[in-house]
């Protein structure tokens, strides 16, 4: 059974706990190096991508995580996460870094005021899910090696990716009760 660490410096950590259990992981919240250090991939959980960043910096945490990806280590990054894991971000706030990792453009905000939150069914890999959005971004463009898995309304924007071992939603599958996202991530993680 893989061990999957959930960044703990801010967000939904909990959440994505309960779901990698369910989706029969062993799950671990990551604060510290030596913790990523002892997960075999991780999760990347929402929030505020700018917060999560300083607090990257401030606990030694974005070299090591930069380190890691870099290694191959699989991460799954929703939403503030998938901010994390773009190599390239629009509407960051100045000097905002990510780990990066996929070959992507991703819109901070980029949904807009007037539909800040909402929820939308969608194909994921091939699965039809409910999608919930927080203030969430879209991907803007892609490498030609990174995969979309997952569009949806308005505008048939990009909301799912995967580049080998990493896997990007702009939307909360640990806030549906749906555990297919997180089984999708496990299964990648055994078969990596
Ligand atoms: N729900 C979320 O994770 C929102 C992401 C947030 N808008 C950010 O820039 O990080």
């Amino acid at each position: 059974m893989p061990t999957i660490g959930v960044l703990a410096l801010q967000g939904d950590v909990r959440e994505h706990v309960r779901m990698l259990q369910e989706a029969g992981a062993t799950a671990t919240a990551v604060r510290r190096p030596a913790e990523l250090d002892a997960v075999d991939a991780l999760v990347i959980p929402g929030g505020e991508s700018t917060t999560m960043w300083k607090l990257a910096e401030t606990f030694d945490m974005l070299q090591p995580l930069r380190m890691r990806v870099k290694e191959g280590m699989p991460a799954y990054g929703s939403c503030a996460g998938m901010i994390m894991l773009a190599d390239r971000i629009e509407d960051g706030i100045a000097g905002q870094q990510t780990i990066g990792g996929i070959d992507m453009v991703v819109r901070r905000n980029a949904f807009g005021r007037q539909v800040d939150s909402f929820e939308s069914d969608l194909d994921f890999a091939g699965d039809r899910v409910h999608a919930v959005f927080i203030r969430a971004p879209w991907v803007e463009s892609l490498g030609a090696d990174v995969e979309v898995l997952g569009r949806c309304e308005p505008g048939d924007r990009i909301v799912a990716v995967r580049q080998g071992p990493l896997l990007a939603t702009s939307f909360h599958p640990e806030l549906t009760g749906d555990v297919r996202v997180h089984r999708y991530f496990v299964d990648m993680v055994r078969e990596l």
